[in-house]
């Protein structure tokens, strides 16, 4: 299945110093969206969400994300089963929100804030009686339970129950729990922006919005769905505001009369208040109060209903960042940056668009948070952005701050614009321009989380407020230690810890030492490795190894797909594995020995990690948890045994969770080593890309150049392509050759042991993708991440080896890559499309195509 959408965002072009306009390099930006919940879900059964943290189980896996944990307690009555949270309503989650605050979540628990309380109490009550009895049993453990703070310090009671934040469905519903200093600020930031975000929505999702039949909140046939926007808007922006507001911002309110006289006096409608549900129409208009008065930019509102097509110029960005560093939306410098004529200069005539575009430009006064009602499409920018509002004219002006556009552009695209070194002797960008390709780019960002930066942190709440702080990194670390380590006395004997015992793991020495041999002649599939065995499709799969010291020419050059195939010059000391069921070869090193690096740590199972776990538990809330369980009759899930090197670190944990986004078939016998869990590209992110390379070159021959477990390679062999798949490390090899197997692929993948950049310059394919190293899970952990010096080997000279090969590459990078160095790949006067690939909503990883692969 492809994505789930697919979309390009924008165009920018990158003009080069010393160079004509014509040698500027077409950066196209696109979006594909994926969605993979249900798998990820399938990963949870049988783990207990609500006794542990969820990004324990990698939701965010990333080491370092910005998108702090969420308390246990937040989450105390969802359990895997019915964990059934639409994407945005699992983003509240992750931001530390209240669940009913998010999309489908929310429209089932609808608690409108202030006057609608009483109501909502009386609702709440009936609902109440009629709830699960796990409810009851959970909070009569929760009342008891005073240590489950991950923290350790403070109790559900004390620590966590009272804030909205952290709290489980009551705490989290009731109103009143929240600062009255943070429901004033809201509603002043709604009387103020509500309208404004509301119509801009509105427009969004209707390209014309046809006003003959009157206003949408009160035409007939569009009243109910204008209730429905109404309602999803506001709270959207509620959990946004609540959780900026919790990270320190404020907002600064303007005189709504000012801006109406800078917005052109425009003529005034009313927002009337729609009718959200039968219950709750009167008390949400009331809560919303404020809002009926605000008057509606209908002809700003058109403006910004017209297909956006907007320049950015930004002109000597050499150092975006230092020049942020003097940016006058700084609230510490109060003078404005003069850009000068010189840039003014640069910037005429270079829009270089086939479009008509409107010049974007930085006004100073807009720095200092004057939204202008109505005139900016911007309006429906969530806080942080509302600090730095940029305001549309038809020329550039002296105002103009770059390093503002910059900030811009990266603030809604969610790109990195880095100072990195640039590929093939390019010195630097002396300006770039930037067009939106796509309508309502902005509000749809808001809704991705592209792990933004937090700037300009204030103190917002008394130091007596109840918001807490989100969990730390730190902390959740430990907290995973102490339970790898505090578990080790539940091991259940029903996870085969024997067997694990037993049996040499890809990634342990013993199973290794039947790869890495000097004996040619020695079997290459460890024989007596049932662990790598089991389950794949053929059980004689075992192979031979031939030596081999000249040139190799694969079997399937012998095939029928003429000049297109491998034809592969092996290193003198590689050794081939060869399979006789499939004909498949695969060679071995005989100077490599990894197995002596690899180890098996610990044994140590953590008990969230045994599915079966509470029959051993004999605390009260496991007791509550299993009763519930029963109540639901669901069939008891099989347990599966964890692999080693799961078991062995708890840390792994979460990728055991993810397991079958990475593989769905998993269980049919895939497996991986750690490497492999935090590097294999997730399925539906490799299928997608697959399918990108059949619909471009149908029937390639494609290089993955570092196939690691297969993930890609897999994918492409899937999509009808011949897949060369080269990894320096035999385990991988292995671990690829043996979930080729799982997905029936094997015959369509050449394994090639030996280091790309050796072998490079003798391969021939149509195709080469570039999945290398990050140098681990802490690539997050770089501000902007620099593809030349942070990868191994050097990510400019594995592009200059493909170049060699092919002019269709594409280079899968982190999300954090440095774009303008990505795009120095495609040289002057060249082309390269940068895909941001969101998997549920949240940007997971880049792809970068090149050549023929670009989506024109
Ligand atoms: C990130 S993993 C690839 C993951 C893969 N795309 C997947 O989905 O499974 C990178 C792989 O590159 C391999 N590698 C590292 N240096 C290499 C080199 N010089 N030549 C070939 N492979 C290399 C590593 O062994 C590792 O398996
Ligand atoms: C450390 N890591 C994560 N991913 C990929 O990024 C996603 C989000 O973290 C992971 O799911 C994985 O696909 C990596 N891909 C490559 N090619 N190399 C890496 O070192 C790597």
């Amino acid at each position: 299945m492809l994505c789930v959408e697919w979309n390009q965002v924008a165009e920018m072009c990158l003009y080069l110093d010393d160079m004509s306009d014509d040698s500027r390099i077409l950066c196209l930006c696109s979006r594909a969206f994926f969605n993979d919940r249900d798998l990820y879900y399938l990963g949870l059964k049988g783990i207990d969400i609500s006794k542990r943290n969820l990004t324990d189980y990698g939701e965010d896996e990333d080491e370092d994300d910005e998108q702090e944990a969420f308390e246990v307690s937040s989450v105390s009555e969802v359990t895997v089963e019915e964990a059934e949270l639409d994407s945005e309503a699992e983003l509240m989650l992750q931001m530390g929100l209240p669940v009913q605050f998010g999309g489908s979540a929310f429209e089932k628990n609808f608690v409108p804030p202030e006057t609608c309380v009483k109501q909502h109490k009386i609702r709440k009550k009936k609902k109440k009686k009629t709830k699960c009895s796990k409810d009851k049993s959970i909070k009569e453990v929760m009342d008891n339970i005073t240590d489950v703070c991950e923290d350790g310090s403070e109790s559900i009671r004390d620590g966590c129950e009272d804030s909205p934040a952290t709290t489980g469905e009551e705490g989290a519903l009731d109103p009143t729990s929240v600062e009255p200093s943070f429901q004033e600020n809201w509603d002043r930031y709604w009387n103020q922006y509500g309208q404004g975000i509301l119509w801009q929505g509105w427009v969004t999702k209707h390209e014309e919005p046809e006003l003959s039949g009157g206003e949408p909140w009160n035409c007939p046939t569009t009243k109910e769905e204008w209730a429905e926007h109404y309602n999803e808007t506001y709270w959207h922006y509620y959990g946004q505001f609540q959780y900026w507001a919790q990270q320190g911002w404020t907002f600064d309110e303007v005189s709504e009369c000012k801006d109406l006289e800078e917005a052109d006096k425009i003529p005034n409608h009313t927002v009337h208040v729609p009718p959200t549900s039968t219950e709750s129409i009167d008390c949400l208009s009331d809560c919303v109060n404020g809002v009926k008065n605000i008057n509606l930019d209908l002809k700003g509102m058109e403006r910004d209903s017209k297909p956006l097509s907007v320049i950015y110029e930004s002109h000597q960005m050499q150092n975006p960042e230092s020049l942020e560093a003097q940016c006058p939306c700084d609230p510490d410098q109060s003078e404005p940056r003069d850009v000068g004529s010189a840039d003014r200069d640069a910037s005429s005539g270079h829009t270089h668009t086939s479009q008509p575009a409107v010049k974007v430009s930085r006004n100073n006064s807009s720095c200092g948070q004057t939204p202008v009602n109505g005139e900016d499409d911007d309006e429906d920018e969530p806080p942080e952005c509302r600090q730095a509002k940029i305001k549309r004219s038809h020329e550039l002006d002296a105002e103009e701050n770059p390093c503002q556009v910059a900030a811009e552009v990266s603030t809604v695209l969610g790109l990195k614009h880095g100072t990195g070194q640039k590929y093939g002797g390019i010195s630097h960008f002396k300006h770039r321009t930037l067009r939106y390709l796509e309508k309502g780019v902005k509000h749809r960002s808001h809704f991705l989380d592209m792990h933004r930066p937090v700037k300009n942190r204030h103190i917002f709440f008394s130091e007596g407020s109840e918001v807490k702080p989100l969990k730390s990194k730190t902390v959740n670390k430990k907290f995973l230690k102490g339970v790898g380590e505090a578990s080790s006395d539940l091991l259940n004997e029903d996870l085969s810890l024997q067997k694990v015992e037993e049996s040499p793991s890809s990634s342990d020495s013993e199973g290794l030492d039947h790869c890495s041999i000097s004996d040619p002649s020695a079997q290459c599939r460890p024989s007596d490795n049932k662990e790598l065995l089991e389950n794949t499709e053929d059980p004689d799969v075992e192979g031979e190894c031939v030596s081999h010291d000249q040139i190799i020419t694969s079997p399937s050059e012998t095939t029928d797909s003429g000049s297109r195939r491998l034809g592969s010059l092996l290193p003198s000391n590689a050794i081939w594995c060869s399979d006789p069921a499939t004909g498949m070869e695969q060679e071995s090193d005989a100077d490599t020995n990894l197995a002596d690096t690899r180890q098996l740590v610990s044994l140590e199972i953590p008990d969230y990690l045994q599915a079966e776990a509470e029959e051993n538990c004999n605390d009260s809330f496991s007791k509550a948890v299993d009763n519930c369980k029963k109540k639901r009759k669901k069939p008891k899930k099989k347990v599966q045994s964890l692999p080693p090197e799961i078991a062995s670190d708890p840390h792994l944990a979460k990728y055991w969770a993810q397991r079958y986004r990475l593989f769905s078939r998993f269980d049919e016998g895939i497996k991986l080593d750690e490497e492999g869990w935090f590097s294999v590209t997730p399925e539906k992110i490799a299928e997608h890309i697959a399918q990108r390379v059949r619909q471009c070159i149908p029937g390639a021959v494609v290089v993955d150049a570092f196939c690691g477990v297969g993930g890609n390679a897999i994918q492409f062999a899937l999509a009808g392509m011949h897949v060369i798949a080269v990894d320096i490390d035999p385990v991988k090899l292995e671990l690829a050759y043996n979930n080729a197997m799982v997905y029936g692929v094997a015959d369509r993948i050449e394994l090639i042991r030996a280091d790309f950049m050796g072998i490079a310059c003798d391969l021939k394919a149509d195709v080469v993708f570039l999945s290398p190293p990050w140098g681990g899970p802490d690539y997050v952990s770089a501000e902007t991440f620099d593809i030349k010096t942070m990868m191994s080997p050097d990510g400019f000279e594995i592009f200059q080896l493909s170049q060699q090969i092919t002019k269709n590459i594409i280079y899968f990078v982190p999300r954090n890559t440095d774009v303008e160095q990505v795009a120095s790949l495609a040289g002057p006067g060249g082309q390269v499309e940068i895909e941001q690939n969101f998997l549920n909503k949240k940007l997971k990883t880049m792809t970068v195509y090149f050549g023929d692969l670009i989506r024109k």
